[in-house]
Order: C-alpha cells, then sequence, then structure tokens
C-alpha cells in the first residue's frame, strides 16, 4: 500500500506545482528503466535487483503473488522510497537524482482508494488539477475529455460516495491522467472488483490508451489481466524470474495438456504408454497427458484406446503455467483473496478460468 508515501511527499510539493509535462515520447529514450533496483528493511528484503526496460507507449504487468515485491517496486520507480541499491529512471530522469521531473512525468492510481469521496468527481478532479498547475480552462477541457472517455461524463456532479467500486477505479485513472503523464502506474487496478467490473475497466484502459501516448506499467496477480498486456514480467520473492510477451512466455512451456476421463483409466494410462509413448499424470479428474498439439492429437487418441472415453479438453499453456515452471508454485495458491471495492464477485464465481497443473514443472515429451 502506497498511499500514505504519495500523500506525504506529493501533496504539499511546491516543485510539482508547475506546467504539465507534453506527453510526446522522447525519441531514444525508454519511459522506464532500471539496473539491479534493490531495497531492503532491517526486517526484510523486499526487491532483489530488478532490471527492466520499458519503452514508451507499452503497456508491461509486473505479475506476481502477494508480498513478492511489486509496490515495493512502483514505489521506487516513482520516488516514494529511495532503493537501498541499484538505478531507475522515467523518461530518462534518475529517480534520486531527478524526483520532482519524475514525478511530473507520472500519473499514479493506488491499490487503495484516494478519491474524496464527499467531493464530486470533477471537485476531485479540480483538486488534482491544481496540483499539477494546470489552469481552470485546461483542466476542465482535460476532465470533460476523459470523463467522457470512461463513460462517467454524465456522472461529473455527482459525489464520488454514489459511485460503484468500478466506477471510483475509473475516476482513478482519470485523475491519473488529467496532468498528461508519460508514464500511468496502476498498483492491482481491479483489485477486488467483480470480473465483470474488471473486464469493463480494462475496456476503458483500452480505449484511453488510443487517445493517449502514455506507457501503463501495472501490477497485478490476476492471470487474465497480464494477458492483456504487451510484456509481463513475471517477480517472485524481489526477482524478476521471466520477462517476455504473453505469447512469449507461454512458448517456453511448449506442450499442451489433454485432459481426459475414462471408463478405465488404469488401462487408459497403459495404452497411451503403449501406443504413443506418454506418460500419464492422474489427476481428481483422470488423466491429463503433455503433447505439442493437443487438438491433433486428440483423434488419433480416440481412434486408438480401447475404452469408453467419457471426456476430453485440451487446455493450452497458461501463464499460470509459467509461473508455476518458473517457480514451482501456484500463483493462485500464493495470492491471498482479495478484499472487496464495493462490487463483491458473485458467489462461487471464479476470477479467471479454472486450471489443473500436470503432474511437474517441465512438460513431458510427446511423440503422437
Ligand atoms: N516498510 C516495510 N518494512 C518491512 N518490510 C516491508 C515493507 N514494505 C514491504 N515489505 C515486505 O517486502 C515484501 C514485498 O512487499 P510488497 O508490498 O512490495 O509486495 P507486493 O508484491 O506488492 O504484495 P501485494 O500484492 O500484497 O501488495 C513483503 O514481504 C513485505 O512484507
Amino acid at each position: 500500500m502506497i498511499t500514505r508515501w504519495f500523500r506525504s511527499t506529493t501533496r504539499h510539493d511546491p516543485k510539482l506545482v508547475r506546467s504539465a509535462p507534453s506527453n510526446a515520447a522522447l525519441p531514444g529514450v525508454h519511459a522506464i528503466h532500471a539496473r539491479g533496483l534493490a531495497k531492503s528493511y532491517p526486517e526484510a528484503t523486499a526487491v532483489r535487483g530488478v532490471d527492466l526496460t520499458v519503452g514508451a507507449g507499452e503497456t508491461f504487468g509486473f505479475l506476481g503473488p502477494n508480498g513478492a515485491g511489486k509496490t515495493t517496486t512502483i514505489a521506487m520507480l516513482c520516488t516514494l522510497t529511495a532503493p537501498t541499491a541499484g538505478s531507475a529512471s522515467i523518461a530518462g530522469y534518475d529517480v534520486l537524482r531527478h524526483p520532482h521531473q519524475v514525478r511530473r512525468n507520472i500519473g499514479l492510481v493506488f491499490q487503495e482508494m484516494t478519491l474524496d469521496q464527499d467531493l464530486t468527481a470533477w471537485e476531485n478532479l479540480r483538486f488534482h488539477a491544481r496540483l499539477y498547475g494546470l489552469t481552470s480552462e485546461t483542466a476542465r477541457d482535460r476532465a470533460a475529455t476523459l470523463l467522457d472517455l470512461v463513460d462517467l461524463g454524465h456522472r461529473r456532479d455527482a459525489f464520488v460516495r454514489t459511485y460503484s467500486g468500478g466506477m471510483k477505479r475509473r475516476l482513478e485513472i482519470v485523475r491519473g491522467l488529467m496532468h498528461r503523464p508519460r508514464v500511468l502506474f496502476l498498483d492491482e487496478p481491479t483489485l477486488g472488483l467483480d470480473p465483470q467490473t474488471r473486464a469493463q475497466v480494462w475496456d476503458h484502459l483500452h480505449e484511453l490508451r488510443r487517445h493517449e501516448t502514455i506507457t501503463l506499467f501495472l501490477t497485478t496477480h490476476y492471470l487474465d489481466e497480464a494477458e492483456q498486456c504487451d510484456r509481463i514480467g513475471i517477480i517472485d520473492d524481489g526477482r524478476i524470474v521471466a520477462e517476455g510477451s504473453p505469447a512469449e512466455l507461454k512458448s517456453v512451456i511448449g506442450a499442451d495438456r489433454v485432459e481426459l476421463r475414462t471408463g478405465d483409466d488404469d488401462s487408459a494410462a497403459g495404452q497411451l504408454r503403449a501406443a504413443f509413448g506418454l506418460d500419464a499424470d492422474r489427476t481428481p479428474a483422470g488423466l491429463s497427458v503433455r503433447v505439442g498439439d493437443g487438438a491433433a492429437f486428440v483423434p488419433r487418441m480416440c481412434a486408438r484406446l480401447d475404452v469408453a472415453i467419457e471426456s476430453v479438453t485440451v487446455v493450452r499453456p497458461s501463464l499460470d503455467d509459467v509461473f508455476f515452471h518458473y517457480t514451482g508454485r501456484d500463483i493462485r495458491e500464493e495470492s491471498a483473496p482479495d478484499p472487496g471495492l464495493g462490487e463483491p464477485a458473485a458467489p462461487g464465481s471464479a476470477p479467471t478460468a479454472p486450471r489443473v497443473h500436470g503432474g511437474g514443472t517441465t512438460p513431458q515429451e510427446a511423440t503422437p
């Protein structure tokens, strides 16, 4: 949680009250650049040397379980806490040597709600605009454009306390963009929202990206959210263990999983070994085998197996498989349930599609 830091660090900083930056990309300058970034506390090491380069206009996701070091990394990049080792720059400005320029170039959406609920949306935005030295006219125009983009234009003069959780999130994103930052940091932007509202927030983020030249850096432990990013860094125990586009990361797993339930799983497992050289894993639902192309394998398998096949499912590699591959753990088991944000998930609804791990971290060689 970085809310308190922000309040004490930026709200009364007179150097922030300057003209807002143009958010045109600086040629040859990375939006975010970090080398060996680390943060240690006397009682714990939160971040253990992060190397990171994010290009202008990219959406970069930091995926990791609770306590992995995501918030601490954002806090260092946003000048809210000083690194104990390494360096980082935003839009070419070093976070330690040029903190004021860094703050003028970033927007920040916190995990916690930081809107004033007893003000209207417009009053919240006007307050933020004043902090960043926007003229009244610029603030009014900017607020109108952004509120329309996230479908809140009609609620501009309503008190924030009357907003739903999803509307508050959208308003916080608008507020983070008011001063035209080059980089918008979002710490778990949809935490606690139900799946439908999360999808809406993402639709609006994509819409905003179409209109704004902006780099998005977000932390998440939702796999479907990470899928929406151009690139992902998987962080575990303070280290980036893998980095790439979702497709690149999943290609490391390299194999589909075919899950089947039969009338006689022992016999089916023996036949899979004899006919295809495949060792099937036992799962609560039946059997699971790794094959290169699951869709092509299924008809061949059905033709060869001499048992009643009750169900077959082909599961493509997921980012959860990738996380498991690199850490040996399941991100879902690592991440604690989220606190609600006003729109709790419907009873029984899962945040993302369910998955079952195979027997190990290394895909089996298949010779179908
Ligand atoms: N001020 C602090 N003092 C001591 N330890 C801290 C402090 N801030 C964070 N930590 C520890 O550093 C580790 C990383 O915390 P951090 O909040 O960055 O993780 P996170 O990935 O953002 O987790 P979450 O998703 O729960 O917010 C945790 O073990 C946390 O307890």
